[in-house]
């Protein structure tokens, strides 16, 4: 089935529409493949897969998975949520072999809090197969990575930087890398990370397959795989399927900056009920709302990049346990972390691209599960609110007073 894929641009949400339309469309005659049997999971890996609460493959699942196991390269699109990152995890499972205790497999996430789930998930799939799976990231011990890696393991998952760092000690050999998963592919690929996984990339073997993944794939990243791709399985979604139906979406208009935070508070107890996520655009502003929340005797955790990585992996422990049940963080949480019990995102700031709106607001309703979103809007934010609305030709409606129902 031939689809058109989201042409848009990582630029400001309100930028300008593309003039220019190029057409990138998912490759003709993927197989959908209904069940996990059929795609020639060893007995092992399978056991992992249904131990670990997966029935049947979700529709990226069917898609995807058979093209990596195949060995080609394979550039996946799915909405958030579906099983993207959990397709990454189970293919790998398949494709190392367990008697060679060399890195087959190398993951890259743009945070550490995402290459450490993947590789918990990696761990937990594979844990009939006996698949070793580490997590290097930084912040954490590189004595700790070192031993680690000398002990052998059949999987890295980590953060570009300290990958390098541990390629360039020789601690992490390459030789037997075959497979190069970019996870959340269009962040990787973009400014911030680009150079660094090149980096990495010059030191795997030449005969390398490489996987993108993303909610999100704007056209640059599209136009750039030829680069380093052969010609890829592509699945991607059009972006005006991008949203889903299961995700409420609403905003309130709060018209100034400085009524944003009496607007919080009216909703604080409805946050509550469930778990929620609330985002702000800079580290100093979720201190500082956090810490004006927690002078209104709000009780709440909050997450940044700049904090000790201890700190984080705490906060983390306690909002994935539930102890913790509202987060106040920054755009480090808009990616990829699966926190199911999480139903409410909260857009004190509107996010600074279109794509990272997606991958906010799918930090609810994971997996099919219900999810709202509510956007915090001031009077020059509407026009940008408009626009998202638009081109993901979706719906946002004023929040409601129901809105504990709706959750
Ligand atoms: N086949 C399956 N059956 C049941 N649950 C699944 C299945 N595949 C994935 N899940 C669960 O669904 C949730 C979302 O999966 P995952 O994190 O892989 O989604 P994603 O598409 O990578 O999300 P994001 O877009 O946020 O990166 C996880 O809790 C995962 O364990």
């Amino acid at each position: 089935m031939a689809s058109t894929a989201n042409p848009s641009g990582r630029r400001r949400v309100g930028g300008a529409m593309d003039g220019e339309k190029l057409v990138f469309g998912s490759s003709e005659g993927v197989e959908t493949i209904g069940s996990f049997e059929e795609m020639g999971i060893s007995e092992n890996v399978l056991r992992g897969i249904y131990s670990y609460g997966y029935e049947k493959p979700s529709a990226i699942q069917q898609r995807a998975v058979m093209p990596i196991l195949q060995g080609r390269d394979v550039i996946a699109q799915a909405q958030s949520g579906t099983g993207k990152t959990s397709t990454i995890a189970l293919s790998v499972c398949q494709v190392v072999d367990t008697r060679c205790r060399e890195v087959q497999a190398l993951i890259l996430s743009p945070t550490r809090e995402l290459a450490s789930q993947t590789r918990k998930t990696i761990q937990a799939i594979g844990l009939h197969a006996n698949v070793q799976a580490h997590a290097c990231i930084g912040g954490k011990s590189l004595g700790e990575d070192m031993r680690k890696l000398e002990h052998g393991v059949h999987v890295v998952s980590g953060t570009p930087g300290r990958v390098f760092d541990m390629i360039k000690r020789r601690s992490l050999r390459t030789r037997a890398i075959k497979l190069l998963i970019l996870d959340e592919s269009d962040e990787m690929l973009g400014r911030g990370f680009k150079d660094q996984i090149y980096d990495v990339y010059r030191y795997l073997p030449p005969d390398l397959q490489v996987c993108l993944v993303s909610a999100t794939l704007p056209r640059e990243l599209l136009e750039m795989t030829t680069k380093f791709m052969t010609d890829p399985v592509k699945i991607l979604v059009k972006r005006d399927e991008l949203t889903l139906d299961q995700i409420k979406q609403y905003f309130v208009n709060v018209e100034k900056e400085d009524w944003k935070f009496e607007t919080l508070c009216d909703l604080f107890d409805t946050l509550t009920i469930t778990q929620a996520v609330i985002f702000c655009n800079t580290k100093q502003k979720v201190d500082s709302l956090s810490d004006k929340l927690r002078r209104e005797n709000f009780s709440l955790s909050s997450m940044h990049g700049d904090m000790p990585q201890r700190e984080r992996d705490q906060i983390m422990n306690q909002f994935r346990s539930g102890e913790s049940r509202v987060l106040v963080t920054t755009d480090v949480w808009a990616r990829g972390i699966d926190v199911q019990q999480v139903s409410l995102v909260i857009n004190y700031d509107l996010p600074n691209t279109r794509e990272l709106y997606i991958h906010r607001i799918g930090r609810s309703g994971r997996f099919g599960r219900k999810g709202v979103a509510i956007n915090f809007v001031t009077n020059e934010d509407l026009k940008i609110l408009r626009d998202i609305e638009q081109y993901y030709s979706t719906q946002i409606d004023e929040m409601p007073a129901n809105l504990a129902d709706l959750i």
